[in-house]
């Protein structure tokens, strides 16, 4: 498409096929899990998530999301266990949201959307960086972590105080000593399932690990999410929100549980 991908009809999910058609692959994510048709697999281990605040770097606004960078050239923030064999390095961790309460996440569980789902990213240190690893079908790991409508929580308002230095899309700024475990559910249950990127360039490298319990986000909380715009500065503002794409679908592949 001439312009870039975004989220609105003219360049959204329904238009990403044009440019990468892999949009229509065997493994695309996300995906509605529906946990009666799911499997618990007693094989499946604990997931450990050692994650070192000293390598967080800054908060970016890159006109698609809100994402939070991390030093990467060390093991200092890492995932094991779970589905995954060896050891993936944490590279980044951003959320996608909708325009109301109703609706904003990603994967969707028996068909019922969260207003947000946060996405921890992770590359698989056999390859020599994220870009490689992106391209290889045990590349990349992602924890997706839903948000539900509750109480104020204080480890997103840390993010949310970012957020006024980074309204318009490609603007950044320093973000240090954030620890992202902080926004883990209590409980570490999960569903996991092969899957992809849920943006362009819409890789199949992502091993979905989706946290059964969600953390809460107060209804203001949410309007912050929604006062970032995906516009630059000096374009016409237009609000980041709805930047999620929807469930694809399953093709024959299965659901497993890490719990019964
Ligand atoms: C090879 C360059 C890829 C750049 C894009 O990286 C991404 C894109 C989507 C996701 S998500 N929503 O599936 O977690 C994670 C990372
Ligand atoms: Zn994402």
């Amino acid at each position: 498409m001439s312009h870039g991908w975004g989220y609105a009809a003219t360049n959204g999910p329904d238009k990403w096929g044009e440019n990468f058609p892999i949009a229509n692959g065997p493994r695309q994510s996300p995906i509605d899990i529906v946990p009666g048709e799911t499997a618990f697999d007693a094989a499946l281990k604990a997931l450990t998530l050692k994650y070192d605040p000293s390598t967080s770097i800054d908060i970016l606004n890159n006109g698609h999301s809100v994402q939070v960078t991390f030093a990467d050239d060390t093991d200092s923030s890492t995932l094991t266990g779970g589905p995954i064999s060896g050891k993936y390095r944490l590279k980044q961790f951003h959320f996608h949201w909708g325009a109301s309460d109703d609706k904003g996440s990603e994967h969707t569980v028996a068909g019922t959307k969260y207003p947000a789902e946060l996405h921890l990213v992770h590359w698989n240190t056999k390859y020599p960086s994220f870009g490689d690893a992106a391209s290889q079908g045990d590349g990349l790991a992602v924890v997706g972590v839903f948000l539900e409508i509750g109480a104020d929580n204080p480890q997103l308002q840390k993010l949310l105080d970012a957020f006024d230095g980074i309204k318009a899309k490609s603007t950044q700024t320093s973000f240090a000593n954030y620890d992202p475990s902080t926004l883990l559910p209590g409980c570490l249950d999960y569903w996991t399932y092969d899957g992809s990127l849920t943006t362009p360039p819409l890789l199949e490298s992502v091993t979905w690990i989706v946290c059964k319990e969600s953390i809460s986000v107060s209804p203001a909380q949410m309007g912050k999410f929604r006062s970032l715009l995906f516009s630059g500065d000096g374009e016409a503002p237009c609000c980041m929100m709805d930047n999620y794409r929807p469930p694809q679908p399953l093709k024959g592949r299965k659901v497993r549980a890490s719990f019964k």
